[in-house]
């Protein structure tokens, strides 16, 4: 049978959705011969590890626990006393994380798997990867960090997966993969790629408040931890920059072209979120139905999109005939169409929702399966 020993950071709504899939896919797993063994799993404060990182593993019954303790809002220190693991806290985390590289990179090999939604895991990932573990991320952060960072990350990229980043568990990296090491010259990607923003301008063509709307995609895991994120266009940016960069363009983040649904006194560092859920957002409901209204009086509907072609990379609202690819989208459904030599006048389309812990953490968990092969 083939171990993948794996650390897990972050505890948060796909965090907790990957370990009840790895939890749920035990005997699935056995039967293809493999097993995934959980030596520890982190928030933002603490990690919960075994001692021993060469032979023990957190066992089920401690991982269903640390979920429970999460998703009820406590801490990990409620933990105290339940299971075989140690506490680790501040820089005894990174130390922890980077003890077990060291230890088992070269023999039993290492994943660790990042969904936080942090920028803080950066540099622990790249320690990691040139300690020859792998990385598995639905964090998109990493992956738009400065170039010099990037090219370290996926340095190796027989060691990096990224599938859920773009799309969430739609097979959107690992088709343009095939793609590009085919030859295949991919000219120009339209796609709408946020489950969030498809969601809130679907619902509101029902005449929903945008307000109301944004709440319920962050009550049904959609939105970033923080929704400004999306309704900025930064998520959807990110998406855009982890597929350029795919494609072997060499830009950054404000290389970027972005539209926001919000006026710069709501950013985050000018209004608390607290403020943007209760205030902020719904003194923009007024402002996004007239522009939804006047769409509809052309026959047309708005999609958040994003578009790479040429030297241009963008992302912004489009008004677009109802009938159209992206304006028929529904919910939290991403589009992406992908134009190349072989997909030229038909574009290779993939489709299907694009947000969600439990597709995420799907994606996720394939990424891991993905990378058995390096496992002994
Ligand atoms: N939901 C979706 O549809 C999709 C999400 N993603 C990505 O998945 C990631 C997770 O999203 P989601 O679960 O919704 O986010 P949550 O906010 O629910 O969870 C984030 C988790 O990360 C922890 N965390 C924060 N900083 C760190 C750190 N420095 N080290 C370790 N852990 C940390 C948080 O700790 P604490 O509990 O202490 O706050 C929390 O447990 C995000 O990057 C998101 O972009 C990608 C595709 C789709
Ligand atoms: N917040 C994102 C989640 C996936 O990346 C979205 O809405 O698409």
């Amino acid at each position: 049978m083939k171990t993948i020993p794996l650390i897990l950071l972050g505890c948060g709504g796909v965090g907790r959705q990957l370990i009840q899939h790895i939890v749920s896919c035990r005997s699935l797993h056995a039967d293809q011969g493999v097993r995934l063994r959980v030596l520890g799993v982190s928030d933002s404060k603490t990690l919960l590890a075994v001692s021993n990182v060469s032979t023990a593993e957190l066992d089920d019954g401690s991982l269903l626990e640390i979920c429970r303790v999460k998703s009820r809002g406590s801490s990990f220190t409620a933990l105290a006393g339940f299971g075989e693991f140690q506490v680790f806290t501040d820089l005894e985390v990174i130390r922890k994380v980077l003890d077990s590289a060291m230890l088992l990179g070269r023999s039993a090999g290492l994943a660790l798997v990042d969904c936080s939604a942090s920028s803080d895991t950066l540099k622990v990932l790249n320690q990691v990867v040139d300690l020859d573990c792998c990385v598995v991320l639905a964090n998109k952060k990493p992956l738009t960090a400065a170039l010099e960072d990037y090219d370290k990350l996926v340095s190796n990229p027989r060691c990096v997966r990224y599938e859920s980043t773009v799309g969430a568990g739609l097979p959107v990296i690992a088709s343009l993969n095939r793609i590009i090491s085919s030859g295949d010259p991919i000219n120009n990607v339209v796609g709408s790629l946020s489950g969030t923003l498809g969601y809130v301008m679907s619902e509101i063509e029902e005449g929903k408040p945008f307000s109301e709307v944004v709440k319920v995609a962050k009550a049904l895991g959609y939105t970033e931890p923080d929704p400004r994120d999306d309704l900025s266009g930064m998520d959807v940016a990110r998406k855009g920059l982890i597929v350029a960069r795919l494609l072997g363009w060499r830009i950054n983040l404000d290389n970027i072209k972005i539209e926001s649904l919000y006026p710069e006194e709501m950013a985050p560092d000018k209004m608390p979120l607290e403020d943007f859920l209760t205030t902020g957002v719904s003194s923009l409901d007024e402002s996004i139905k007239e522009r939804v209204e006047k769409a509809s009086q052309n026959g047309n509907v708005l999609r958040y999109v994003c578009v790479i072609e040429g030297s241009r990379c963008e992302v912004g609202i489009q008004e677009l005939p109802r009938n159209a690819p992206l304006g028929r989208l529904r919910g939290s459904d991403n589009v992406l169409q992908v134009y190349s030599r072989c997909y030229k006048d038909q574009p290779l389309v993939i489709q299907g929702a694009g947000a969600g812990n439990d597709t995420t953490a799907a994606g996720v968990l394939a990424d891991i399966l993905d990378l058995q092969d390096l496992f002994p």
